[in-house]
């Protein structure tokens, strides 16, 4: 009988390293433009270090407080991967350390973003792999499971299935599915030139803010009048 909530599942989906390389150097802000604000993983999730990350997802789904899971997910993960953990938004006991982190980065893992604790967080600064979570804490994990291995997580309030395209930068994390992936491609690099063309506006001075104006008017805002 299946034993469910204590599964592994293999990664058979991962989408080509080509279409994964496209979205390098893009921000995650134009992709969130694009893609109507929506997939954006909340900002409970935020970068303990400066490193942009980009990969594809391989989800663990931890019991709250236990990296059981997540040891065999560092194991398993192939290069290009990244780590992506729902541990329940719970921050008493952190999933991921410095030594875990340091294995997976030999193993050419792409990140890790851990909805729950990390710890080692001045260690995690200085290193050259990316790693976003909703918190730190001292206090290190148990190590029984259950939980499971490349299933549908949630995580930063975003749903996340195995083989989506993860793009993170220090605004956060955006989550792509890759079937969505090349017309997202084409809305935020829209959203770039766009921005471009506004930001020599702003510069030369001609930036139209007339929209300002005409908005408030038709939302109903009041002018008042200043009295003398
Ligand atoms: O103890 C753990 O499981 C997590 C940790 O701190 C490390 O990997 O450095
Ligand atoms: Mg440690």
């Amino acid at each position: 009988m299946t034993n469910v909530g204590f599964r592994i599942n293999q990664l058979t989906n991962r989408p080509s390293k080509e279409l994964i390389q496209s979205f390098a150097g893009i921000p995650a802000a134009n992709i969130g433009d694009g893609i109507n604000r929506t997939f954006c993983m909340n900002s409970r999730i935020r970068p303990y270090n400066r490193v942009p990350l980009l990969g594809s997802a391989f989800t663990v789904k931890a019991r709250a407080g236990d990296n059981l899971l997540l040891n065999k997910a560092i194991d398993m993960a192939e290069p290009g991967d990244v780590i992506v953990v729902d541990g329940g938004g719970e921050l008493s006991n952190a999933l991921l350390g410095e030594m875990m982190i340091t294995w997976a980065n030999n193993r050419n893992i792409a990140g890790f973003i851990v909805d729950g604790a990390i710890r080692d967080a001045d260690d995690i600064a200085e290193m050259t792999i990316p790693v976003y979570a909703a918190g730190v804490s001292p206090a290190g994990p148990y190590k029984d499971g259950p939980g499971e291995i490349n299933v549908p997580i949630s995580c930063g309030g975003v749903t996340i299935h195995p083989g989506d395209i993860i793009v993170g930068d220090g605004d956060g994390v955006v989550v792509i599915q890759s079937e969505d992936a090349p017309v997202v491609l084409e809305k935020a690099k829209a959203v770039i030139q766009t921005e471009k063309a506004m930001m020599e506006s702003i510069q030369n001075g001609t930036w139209n803010r007339s929209w300002v104006d005409e908005k408030l008017k038709e939302k109903g805002c009041e002018f008042v009048e200043s009295k003398k």
